[in-house]
């Protein structure tokens, strides 16, 4: 059994509510607890310190980050939460850009110091999955994780491996939050389970 730290990014702004990532964030939180893991939730807009989320870092065998797209990308809350956490992290999450003048194999990204753990990414998009799959389409069949390319990496600079995407899509357009939910379980059992 695991220890798994949901960073939820939902917030009220716009036409976003939140309330469908709160609604994902305890989706996966019970689902999770049932499994067996150990589950902590911290709120990418809330109150958090920033060293005890460090600490929860340290804690966590895999984390997911919960979140809407919010302009082709991450809400600037949790953009934040990355870089006040991921910051404070030097020297417990991170050592250096891992180069070193001493050995030249040691490339830049190299030099994570939480290998071995795992993140997820569980996404709210109003985009439809063409949209990221179709190369006719907005992103030119680039797919899900081409997307968010640079979040991927600012996890991975930690050293830290992805494990497979999950997007709920249409949101907006045309929600049906009892579909996001079974399939977000089902997701969530081939992984945790
Ligand atoms: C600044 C900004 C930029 C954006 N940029 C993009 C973008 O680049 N690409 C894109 O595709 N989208 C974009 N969006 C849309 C955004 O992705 C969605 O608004 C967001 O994913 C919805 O998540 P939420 O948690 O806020 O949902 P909510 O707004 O809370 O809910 C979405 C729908 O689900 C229903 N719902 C939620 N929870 C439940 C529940 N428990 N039971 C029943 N029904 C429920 C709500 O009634 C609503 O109809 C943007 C939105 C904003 C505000």
């Amino acid at each position: 059994m695991s220890n798994i730290l949901i960073i939820n990014g939902g917030k009220k702004f716009g036409h976003s509510n939140g309330q469908l990532n709160d609604t994902m964030t305890e989706v996966a939180e019970s689902f999770l607890r049932d499994a067996g893991h150990d589950v902590k939730v911290v709120r990418a807009d809330g109150d958090y310190d920033v060293k005890a989320e460090v600490q929860n870092f340290l804690w966590a065998d895999s984390v997911i980050w919960q979140m809407p797209g919010w302009w082709m990308g991450a809400p600037w809350t949790v953009k934040k939460y990355i870089d006040d956490v991921f910051t404070e992290g030097h020297g417990s999450l991170y050592a250096s850009d891992g180069r070193t003048r001493s050995d030249a194999s040691k490339k830049y990204g190299s030099g994570g110091l939480i290998q071995g753990k795992t993140y997820m990414l569980s996404l709210t998009w109003n985009a439809p999955m063409e949209a990221f799959t179709d190369k006719e389409q907005f992103f030119h069949g680039v797919g899900v994780d081409g997307v968010y390319l640079p979040f991927h990496k600012a996890n991975q600079f930690l050293g830290m491996e992805a494990l497979p995407t999950f997007i709920a899509n249409d949101v907006i357009k045309m929600p049906d939050v009892p579909r996001y939910i079974a399939e977000y379980r089902k997701h969530l059992g081939q992984i945790f389970a």
